[in-house]
């Protein structure tokens, strides 16, 4: 697979002194990416510094072996870019929003029209197209911000943390989407939600504290919490003091009890039973060490 999108040694630090992200080294090329870290491990700081919207204060970024810094067009010709905090203007309609942006990213007036309701058709908003964007819910909403990110057809599209105030619904829609877009591109997707990418991503980056911990496929990840994933059936009461000694995975509440998913260096009791970690399990086991071992 070619490599498309370089980063070598790559740190940002704010001017307060904060080192946000510290020396990230990755090479990605087409399929999804997802970047996952908890809140404040860096992620949109990263996502910034890829849109050129932030200089990487040490190291360097080559897209297509150009570095970004010094030639950002090469790089943001082909950017489409759904920010963490992407607003809409509410008394526009969906296709006189996409026309503004259109316009405002310079795309040629000919085949405008065409182009926004291409946009709209891919992220299925044709039959809102002339709805006003006011009336939209949180999921319609991030469609509109995929079809402007998708305006001028990128090869590269970053989306930060999109899921963020979906619903199940929604959220599941949006991942579909996403999947659909990274055949032709590559999509670098942020998110603390594992299950955003579990299902999509070919490839993992995950941050914590600025630092990339790994990066790989998930089964990679996966297969480095093997024997460390455990099974425990215990009383609801429990649960506070579970929680208070284990990384809980998941909790279900059963007839019999409540059932715990934890992850652990060795068995957290002689009554749990090991199971076979999932990515949510992984991803926890990777958080635990790293903090055990800060
Ligand atoms: N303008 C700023 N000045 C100083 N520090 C900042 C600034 N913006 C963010 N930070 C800090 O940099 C670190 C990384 O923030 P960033 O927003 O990149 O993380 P994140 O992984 O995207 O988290 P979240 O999911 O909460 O957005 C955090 O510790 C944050 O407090």
């Amino acid at each position: 697979m070619a490599c498309e999108l370089a980063l070598e040694g790559v740190g940002f630090r704010y001017r307060n002194g904060h080192d946000a992200v510290s020396d990230v080294g990755l090479s990605l090329g087409p399929g999804i990416v997802g970047l996952l870290g908890p809140n404040g491990a860096g992620k949109s700081t990263l996502m910034r510094v890829l849109a050129t919207l932030a200089k990487a204060t040490t190291g360097r970024v080559t897209w297509r072996g150009e570095d970004i810094a010094r030639k950002p067009d090469a790089l943001r010709n082909e950017l489409g870019y759904l920010p963490q905090d992407f607003g809409v203007y509410e008394a526009l309609s969906a296709r006189e929003f996409l026309q503004f942006l259109a316009a405002v990213k310079g795309l040629p007036a000919r085949g405008v029209a065409d182009r926004v309701d291409a946009c709209l058709d891919m992220v299925g908003l044709h039959d809102a197209a002339d709805r006003r964007l006011g009336t939209f819910s949180g999921g319609m909403r991030q469609r509109v911000g995929i079809a402007q990110a998708l305006l001028n057809d990128p090869a590269l599209l970053i989306v930060d943390e999109p899921t963020v105030g979906l619903d199940p619904e929604e959220r599941v829609r949006f991942r579909h989407l996403l999947a659909e877009l990274s055949a032709q591109r590559l999509v670098i997707l942020s998110t603390h939600i594992v299950s955003d990418i579990e299902a999509s991503a070919g490839e993992l980056a995950v941050l914590t504290g600025g630092r990339l911990r790994f990066h790989g496929a998930p089964e990679a990840l996966i297969a480095q919490a093997e024997g460390h994933a455990w099974s425990w059936r215990i009383a609801p009461s429990q649960l506070a003091d579970v929680r208070a000694k284990h990384r809980i995975s998941r909790a279900q509440r059963r007839p019999d009890g409540m059932e715990v998913r934890v992850v652990a260096d060795s068995s957290p009791s002689a009554d749990a039973v090991p199971v076979s970690p999932d990515l949510e399990d992984a991803y926890l086991w990777l958080l635990q060490r790293n903090e055990a071992a800060a």
